[in-house]
């Protein structure tokens, strides 16, 4: 994929056509930070490894590629200008942050892809690697994940916040992001109809291109968290052009084939889902506390339900590991990893 990726309607399909059907997204960004040592405790969250351990960043990206990802997210979920201003950076200091959340992602795409082009030199004519394609997504998450203070669980932004402020809050960091040599805009954890909206008239406003998905979250199985209707939501996704993928994420999977069947009553639009691993967040301590949450077992035991409802991208989100995605490819496939032999197309051609 090139700089500036540019949407046609066959962007999605083309790509899932590649993938072989179905493809795979990262998991748990922020969690595989915290198994590697990182400290979260902050305003920012996984965000602030991009100022304090852009290796740590990469590091992360390439485990989720090692384990089998078509898709990874850049660590912009709570990256945001005002944000990293709010820290005492620059607003120059604050953009250059945001472009380096995509330009890492595209560097550890670059070592997975020569480290498989190797692996294929190594391996016998029959045994050619052949690389799955991957997707760089830019993460946006909502102004509630800014307010860092769990709101993206509630979508409860208070009368204050209205559709200009939530456009005027996402404006130029959505221009950034495009700028800076994405695939994809993942608009994530949205937690009400408000911001989805924004999102759609700042997409059509900006004259944006690149092409975006839309992912909402639940904690009922039916509405988005706010208790707005899912169908709803996904219509606000299906009638926006740039939109070429509606699903959820950091969402309980016990609710995920539900919502599926929600989302494909509002829009034809091939649908994603990368939920949690079943647990609660408690912001105050911003730590994730015991529910009656799915190991990666149980969340795994799901996936050919959920694809048989319809769903075309799968992934993990919060509390979810390489592990979980790795599980996730074995079970959509026989294959284990993004690297796939090419063996049989190579004898039968
Ligand atoms: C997806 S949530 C776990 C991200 C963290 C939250 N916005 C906070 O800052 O507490
Ligand atoms: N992609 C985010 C989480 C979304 S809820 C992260 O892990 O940084
Ligand atoms: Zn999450």
């Amino acid at each position: 994929m090139g700089l500036v990726t540019e949407n046609t309607p066959s962007f999605m399909p083309d790509f899932l056509k590649r993938c072989g059907g179905h493809a795979i997204i990262d998991g748990g960004f922020a969690t595989e930070l915290e198994r590697h040592g990182a400290d979260l405790n902050d305003p920012l969250w996984s965000a602030k490894c991009l100022i304090t351990s852009p290796q740590l960043v990469r590091r992360v990206h390439l485990d989720y590629l090692e384990a089998g990802a078509n898709i990874i997210l850049t660590a912009s979920y709570q990256a945001t200008i005002q944000g990293f201003e709010a820290k005492g950076l620059s607003r120059e200091e604050a953009e250059t942050l945001l472009k380096r959340s995509v330009e890492i992602a595209c560097e550890a795409r670059e070592i997975y892809e020569e480290n498989c082009a190797k692996d294929s030199l190594n391996s016998t004519e029959n045994e050619r690697i052949a690389t799955s394609p991957v997707l760089v997504a830019a993460s946006i998450g909502s102004y509630g994940a800014y307010l860092a203070d769990g709101s993206e669980y509630s979508g409860d932004y208070g009368d204050a916040i209205t559709l200009e402020t939530l456009k005027e809050f996402h404006r130029r960091r959505v221009q950034i992001l495009v700028n800076s040599g994405a695939d994809i805009l993942a608009f994530e954890t949205i937690p009400n109809k408000l911001e989805a909206k924004a999102y759609a008239e700042l997409l059509q406003e900006e004259h944006i291109t690149t092409p975006a998905w839309f992912s909402f979250n639940s904690k009922d199985g039916i509405n988005v968290v706010s208790g707005e209707p899912m169908v709803e939501c996904a219509a606000i996704a299906d009638s926006c052009k740039q939109v070429v993928a509606v699903g959820i994420n950091c969402t309980p999977p016990r609710y995920i084939h539900g919502l599926i069947t929600s989302i494909r009553k509002a829009t034809e639009k091939p649908v994603l889902i990368y939920p949690n691993s079943g647990e609660t967040y408690d912001a105050e301590h911003k730590e994730w506390v015991p529910s009656t949450g799915a190991v990666d077992e149980d969340f795994v035991s799901y996936v050919g339900k959920w694809r048989d409802a319809g769903a075309l991208l799968f992934g993990g989100c919060c509390r979810t590991t390489p592990n979980t995605i790795r599980a996730i490819s074995r079970a959509l496939s026989d294959k284990s990893s993004a690297c796939s032999t090419l063996s049989s197309n190579v004898n039968n051609k």
